[in-house]
């Protein structure tokens, strides 16, 4: 059972602020809160601990220099400010940890950076080294590149996979709010919930909408403490000396128990939607869900959408109900000419290109009922319902070795 002594003992932290904590309401850099929250970080860097900071802000910093009143809704707009802001916010900090000789280092990731393996090791290696080197970096997503279809749009998520990335001891997620309630403090007779140890302690509680400039309110926040596997800490920017001293403030998330997945299928679960569906008939169902394996051509009887090989897409059963999401191995023009066939009849009649997996295991996470989608209304109107598989507790990924194949 983690405590929150945790905070004070990890050796390697991550620290998250959101826009809110930083900017002020002109949408400019607030020069006073950042200073304070580098005050508390470049002391524990200075301890001894390895200090990963997640800074959101780049788009609400960037806001009063280009005369805009609020955050912009259309992409463009969005990627013109946080051009902006990310500039200011990074020579902010910079000048503020120099007041304490404390170097540090710009890293931007897209989502992509967490889904392909390549992009992968490589972001993991650079924020290692720059560890290694005793710099603390500085992390964002990269906003002025990221495209509506494949963004985190919020830092939750992304710094809870970032704590994965670098093996982190714990995660503290600073807010304008100082705790968890249970229900949107700036209405009446919310009350803090000063820990959670998993889903039944949220129940009945409203995760809704965010503040003026960030994201994704407590919803993002809660998903976050559900990914990290790690000891999780919500409060606010004026309480982070307390929190990394370990003292009682906010709401400690505690890690589920059991093994953690990885953090490309933490990924796949939780950081991207489907850019189509595939659907399964039950014998696939039940060889994706319950017996991990990979998806073959045989078991395949539709397929929706437009997307391409190495895009994450949602796979239903032929009620509709997705089970499953996985990096498809076949743009979505080629599946029709792929279901039903064995992989073997289409390795003889295409050529051996054809003896492989519409996705491979290691590619699939199977998701429980509470992060799947919901089916479209009218899906698969054309086949005739199966019975529903019953979800699984928690998104799960396959968990042998690769090589292993359903036919
Ligand atoms: N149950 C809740 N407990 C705490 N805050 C809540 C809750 N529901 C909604 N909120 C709102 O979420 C906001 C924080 O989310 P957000 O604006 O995304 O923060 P940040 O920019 O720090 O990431 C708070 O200002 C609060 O009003
Ligand atoms: N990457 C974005 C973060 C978006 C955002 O608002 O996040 P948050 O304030 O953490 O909810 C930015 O820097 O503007």
């Amino acid at each position: 059972m983690s405590t929150h002594a945790a905070f004070a003992q990890a050796r390697r932290i991550v620290v998250k602020a959101g826009s809110s904590s930083l900017t002020t309401a002109l949408g400019t850099i607030d020069a006073d809160r950042i200073d304070a929250l580098v005050d508390v970080l470049a002391a524990r860097h200075a301890a001894g601990a390895e200090v990963v900071f997640v800074s959101s802000g780049a788009i609400a910093a960037g806001l009063g220099p280009l005369g805009l009143s609020r955050r912009p809704r259309d992409l463009a707009t969005q990627q013109a400010a946080a051009s902006v802001g990310q500039g200011l916010l990074f020579a902010r900090y910079t000048s503020s940890f120099a007041r304490y000789g404390t170097t540090v280092g710009q890293v931007l990731l897209t989502a992509d950076d967490m889904m392909r393996r390549t992009h992968h090791r490589n972001a993991s290696r650079a924020l290692a080294q720059l560890l290694d080197l005793g710099v603390l970096p500085i992390v964002n997503e990269n906003d002025t590149v990221a495209t509506d279809e494949i963004r985190f749009g919020d830092n939750d998520r992304l710094a809870a996979l970032v704590a994965h990335l670098t093996r982190a001891d714990a995660l503290v997620l600073l807010s304008d709010v100082d705790a968890l309630y249970t229900g949107d403090p700036r209405r009446p007779g919310a009350r803090r919930i000063a820990e959670v140890h998993g889903p039944a302690d949220l129940d009945g509680i409203e995760l809704g909408g965010s503040g003026r400039v960030g994201t994704g309110g407590m919803v993002t926040k809660v998903e976050a403490a559900r990914i990290a596997g790690i000891p999780v800490l919500l409060t606010n920017a004026a309480s982070a000396a307390r929190a990394l001293a370990g003292e009682p403030v906010g709401t400690l998330f505690h890690p589920a128990e059991g093994r953690r997945l990885s953090t490309r299928h933490l990924w796949l679960a939780h950081a991207t939607t489907g850019h189509g569906r595939i659907v399964l008939d039950q014998g696939a169902v039940e060889a994706v869900v319950r017996r991990r394996k990979s998806l073959l051509p045989a078991g395949v009887t539709g397929v929706q959408g437009d997307f391409a090989a190495g895009d994450p897409v949602d796979l239903c059963g032929e009620d509709g109900q997705v089970v499953a999401r996985g990096l498809v191995a076949y743009d979505a023009a080629e599946i029709p000419g792929l279901m039903g066939r064995s992989t073997r009849w289409l390795a003889r009649e295409h050529g051996p290109g054809y003896e492989r997996e519409i996705i491979h295991r290691d590619d699939l996470v199977v998701l429980a009922a509470s992060d799947a989608p919901p089916a479209p209304a009218a899906s698969h109107a054309s086949h005739a319902p199966v019975p529903a598989t019953p979800a699984p507790p928690a998104a799960q990924a396959a968990p042998d070795p690769r090589g292993t194949r359903d036919e």
